[in-house]
């Protein structure tokens, strides 16, 4: 008794006037028959339809590639899903070129407003630095003479152009801003929606009224940046070749995006008429990524057609809670180190080396449960940049001292970290699973898609061996 008072719904569940009693049926009347096969039919039709459903849904995740693109922020990630975009779907790339114009203009203008904050800051600041080093570079600084008025006239020059930086910002990141310090453009999966050129976006009014406003505003602001930009061009010219800011540049007094450089020195090319972004433009510009975008391909391969959809994430720390719902189906991890970030640290933890952090996240992949079978694939990126590095006399002694007296050359830098994460893997592996290592140059096309096709095929075999599929 106790229990059927329990089991009931409370009283606020259903008024009286919905208490309607049920007729019992007479097992014996014809209308029970009739609902019975009536029933018996349905029930066996809606078996049939999950069972084929059930198994169109298996051959179709047999048929389905799930590769996810994991690294820390700026290790490379977005720049591989265009290099897959590029080798699998060159026209939906090419055809996205209008997209990046904005985006361009945005790297050119920060990168800018970036040169002048930190000359000003150095100007001001070095006399009063006591150390060696910067004494060192006030007597490297000395020929130059005073060149405030200089450094000032260029600045009031462009002050126009920074002034675009923002609402180039706004409109690209469709209004998000992040908390936590990091700068810049942040994008969400189909950002490119949201930047159509003037015209692009037709369709039912009051959704697209809002995205026909937004797609003007983007339009109205990229043209009046490019306005800007081919104005101050001579200016922009003579502030990048300015010797403090060349000075101060090697020095590592000034440290912008990594891409800064390509943009600054294509200059010219980039203020003509009709500009649109090229692959390599395309390839070096910088945009965050915010969340987990989706891209999805179909790929032939061994005769079979499969959808590959690649997740591309936010690597900075307050972004990685987001990669875990996509964990238990993947069915690939290709994870990105970025081997030149030795000098460098965290833009959210300025005291964890770069590649200490790298090397800590791909441990955590490694080792986690739910990613146990799926196909792990380790590109050491950025080998373009290490060897600069090196090459430039960076020692790698001074920021990891476990590097100890080794050789200062690429090939013996290269190596120990690859043997690093090797045994990174050998030691924390949580299923013994083969490693598959590549070192890259997400910036280089040729190369990149060789791997591309490389990496390719090793996950599609392993996805066939598992699925028995061929
Ligand atoms: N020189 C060089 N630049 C690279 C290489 N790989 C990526 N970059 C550049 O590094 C910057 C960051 O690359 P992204 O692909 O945006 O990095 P990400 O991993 O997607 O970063 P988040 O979205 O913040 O997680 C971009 O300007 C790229 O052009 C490389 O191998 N060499
Ligand atoms: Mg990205």
């Amino acid at each position: 008794m106790a229990l059927a008072q329990q089991a009931r719904p409370p009283a606020h569940a259903y008024s009286k006037s919905e208490q309607i009693p049920l007729q019992p049926f007479d097992r014996d009347t014809r209308d029970y028959q009739f609902y019975d096969e009536e029933a018996l039919r349905v029930s066996n039709k809606i078996d049939e339809d999950l069972k084929r459903e059930g198994a169109r849904k298996k051959e179709q995740s047999k048929r389905q590639v799930k590769v996810m693109l994991l690294g820390q922020a700026e290790s490379g990630k977005s720049t591989l899903q265009k290099q897959f975009q590029l080798y699998y779907s060159s026209h939906t790339l090419d055809s996205e070129r209008p997209y990046w114009r904005p985006v361009v203009y945005f790297n050119i203008i920060k990168a800018i407003r970036m040169v002048l904050d930190e000359l000003d800051y150095e100007l001001t600041h070095l006399p009063l630095d006591g150390t060696t080093e910067g004494q060192a570079l006030e007597k490297a600084l000395a020929p130059l003479g005073d060149v405030s008025g200089e450094i000032s006239h260029l600045r009031t020059k462009l002050l126009a152009l920074v002034a675009m930086e923002d609402p180039l910002a706004r409109e690209l990141s469709g209004g998000v801003s992040v908390s936590g310090g990091r700068t810049g453009v942040f994008v969400r999966a189909g950002w490119q929606a949201l930047v159509t050129p003037l015209g692009g976006s037709r369709g039912r009014a009051q959704q697209h009224e809002s995205e026909e406003g937004r797609a003007m505003r983007v339009a109205q602001v990229t043209e009046l940046a490019a306005r800007t930009l081919a104005e101050a061009q001579q200016e922009i010219g003579d502030l990048w070749k300015h010797p403090a800011v060349r000075i101060l540049m090697d020095n590592r007094r000034i440290r912008l995006d990594e891409s800064a450089p390509f943009f600054m020195e294509s200059i010219e090319r980039i203020t003509q008429l009709g500009y649109l972004p090229s692959m390599d433009d395309i390839l070096n510009v910088r945009l965050q990524t915010l969340g987990v975008a989706e891209h999805s391909f179909d790929i032939d391969m061994y005769g079979s057609r499969y959808n590959w959809l690649l997740y591309d994430v936010g690597g900075a720390r307050g972004q990685r809670h987001a990669w875990v719902p996509y964990f238990d189906d993947a069915t690939a991890i290709i994870f990105l180190a970025p081997i030149s970030a030795f000098d460098q640290y965290l833009e959210e933890d300025a005291r964890t080396n770069r590649v200490d952090d790298s090397l800590q996240l791909f441990t955590a992949i490694c080792s986690n449960k739910l990613l146990k079978s799926a196909h792990l694939v380790l590109l050491l990126n950025k080998t373009d940049l290490l060897r600069k590095k090196i090459e430039a006399g960076f020692k790698v002694r001074k920021y990891i001292t476990s590097y100890g007296d080794r050789p200062n050359t690429y090939a013996d830098v290269s190596e120990y970290f690859r043997a690093h994460f090797i045994q990174a893997h050998k030691r924390n592996d949580i299923s013994r699973r083969a490693l598959y290592v590549h070192f890259t140059s997400m910036i280089d096309i040729k190369a990149t898609q060789g791997i591309i096709v490389n990496v390719g095929e090793a996950i599609i075999r392993t996805h066939i061996e598992k699925t028995g599929l061929a």
